[in-house]
């Protein structure tokens, strides 16, 4: 890996603090980082190189384990306003000089963790001093964080404005469920093992669930939330990108282009959900107050930094289809939300039952099929449901489940996904980001619901209690007898189970 400064723009920040900067000292502590580095933090802030250390590092509460007094060593800061041009010359100063004492030969990595209106402003001036070009050798790459962009609209001319200063191939657009390790494992539990990919598609697959919930409200970022929502703080960008992985087709490398030519062939072939079809195949709600676990919890609309009456989702379900020749005609169903029952994200690949039924079941007859819940969270790993014999006369069958919990494969703590996507954007693999092409596909997808969801004033957003599973009406979504969104809480241990209320 090459020796270089990652600079983070919005380093007073919530993100630097609580995982930037953490995941760093991590890879520094994993002696990942290359032997000449440097990280300079630059945010409006006067702070000195020393306040910045005590700050970022010595009295970062999210930083675990002891600290090694040589990592601060390594943090520099330069406090400008990104607005301004004449600040750029400074850390273009900076820069030079850390390449002297530190030799970081001129490459740079520069982190975008800012108001994202300052997403396109920062790479203009960042050119304007030069500090997009790289001369003989040299790396420079652009890391920005979601949002990218607010609607297809606004991500196109994102797009263009970035690749006006930066290549698309130095541009790293982070998804931070791209680093989970369970969502890189869909690619492996399907293409390294001969048993599933034969059955991976529209024969023996009856329909796929995500599900992605927090017990958690929106806390102190109503402010943000308010002109989000669900659907672009959620599906968008983690929930497309884990369809992506369990529905493209296997690429012909595990390499970066190959991986996400086929996510982008995939994100085409969703099929537009018209906006008059809105209302039946996508579900809004909104969390009311209520009292859960013995606490009284305020409804969105009560938390600070949201607008009274706001009509902002708290929750999105949607079904929808892939057009194309593996997933015809089989139903995916994905929904998020905020003040759910537990923090859980899975996927359910539900397998057609078989095609004639020779023995009783257990519960009953339809409910003897295979599924394979994929737990991306918490408790990573992989539950595999299907029918045995109970013992005892005549042959009754019965729904058994095998166990895989990912912890029992190593000791080591599972890394987090910041750590990872880091040490790959210093490396130059972009394998595990976002590109500029799938960001405006997801977008495509989506702009109908939210123009739908803003202008038709028939669509109605539903209430729901905090602590609860969401509107009814999303179950009404998943078509089939005796079938309903599966239940996460069922397999989670008590210290991860928030389902009890
Ligand atoms: N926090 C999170 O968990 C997540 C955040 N994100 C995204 O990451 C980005 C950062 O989020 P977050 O850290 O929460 O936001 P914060 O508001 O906590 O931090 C914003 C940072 O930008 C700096 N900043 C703002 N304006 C200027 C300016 N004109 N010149 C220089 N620096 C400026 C602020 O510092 P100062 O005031 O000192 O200038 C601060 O360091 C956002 O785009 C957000 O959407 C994405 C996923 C999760
Ligand atoms: O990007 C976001 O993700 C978090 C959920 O991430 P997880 O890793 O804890 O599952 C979500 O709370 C936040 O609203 C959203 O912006």
């Amino acid at each position: 890996m090459k020796a270089q400064v990652f600079v983070i723009f919005g380093a007073s920040g919530d993100l630097a603090k609580r995982k930037l900067i953490p995941a760093i000292y991590e890879l520094h502590r994993e002696q990942l980082l290359p032997e000449h580095f440097a990280l300079l933090g630059v945010s409006r802030t006067e702070f000195s190189d020393e306040a910045f250390r005590k700050e970022a590092f010595a009295e970062n509460e999210f930083i675990k384990g002891e600290k090694d007094p040589a990592f601060a060593e390594k943090l520099f800061y330069e406090p400008i306003d990104t607005l301004q041009p004449e600040g750029y010359e400074k850390v273009k100063s900076r820069l030079a000089e850390l390449d002297g004492a530190q030799q970081t030969d001129g490459n740079y990595l520069f982190y975008l963790s800012t108001p994202p209106s300052l997403y396109t402003k920062i790479p203009a001036f960042l050119a304007k001093v030069g500090l997009n070009k790289t001369g003989e050798g040299q790396v420079r790459r652009l890391i920005i964080e979601k949002p990218f962009g607010y609607d297809l609209e606004s991500a196109v001319e994102l797009n263009r404005s970035l690749q006006q200063y930066f290549p698309e191939e130095a541009i790293y657009r982070i998804d931070h469920y791209l680093g989970k390790e369970t969502v890189q494992n869909l690619l492996v539990t399907r293409f390294a093992n001969g048993i599933f990919e034969p059955l991976w598609n529209r024969n023996y697959i009856h329909h796929i669930e995500v599900t992605s919930a927090e017990h958690i409200g929106v806390g102190s970022r109503g402010g943000y939330y308010d002109s989000s929502g669900a659907l672009r703080d959620m599906v968008q960008n983690h929930l497309l990108q884990i369809v992506a992985h369990i529905a493209m087709e296997p690429p012909i490398n595990a390499d970066a282009e190959s991986i996400r030519g086929e996510k982008l062939k995939l994100f085409k072939s969703l099929r537009p959900i018209q906006r008059s079809e809105v209302a039946q195949y996508a579900v809004r709600g909104q969390y009311l107050e209520a009292k859960v676990r013995g606490e009284e919890l305020k409804g969105y609309r009560e938390e600070e930094g949201v607008p009274e009456g706001s009509m902002t989702e708290t929750y999105a379900a949607l079904k929808f289809y892939i057009d194309n020749w593996r997933w015809a005609g089989v139903p995916f169903y994905i929904r998020t939300g905020k003040r759910l029952p537990t923090k859980a994200t899975e996927v359910v690949v539900y397998f057609k039952s078989p095609p004639h039924h020779l023995f009783q079941s257990h519960e009953n007859m339809m409910n003897v099929n295979n599924q394979l819940i994929i737990r991306i969270q918490p408790d990573e790993g992989l539950l595999l449901q299907f029918g045995m014999k109970v013992p005892g006369a005549g042959f009754v069958v019965k729904n058994v489940e095998m166990d895989f919990h990912y912890s029992d494969l190593t000791d080591a703590d599972v890394p987090d996904a910041y750590e990872r996507l880091i040490l790959d954007a210093m490396k130059g693999d972009a394998t595990l980001y976002s590109r500029g092409d799938s960001v405006e596909e997801a977008w495509r997808f989506v702009d109908p619901i939210l123009k739908a969801w803003k202008e038709d004033k028939n669509i109605k957003l539903f209430g729901y209690p905090a602590g609860t599973w969401g509107p009814e009406v999303a179950d009404a979504l998943i078509e089939g007898e005796r079938v309903s969104w599966r239940n996460p809480c069922r397999n989670l241990t008590d210290s991860q189970n928030f389902c009890e209320l």
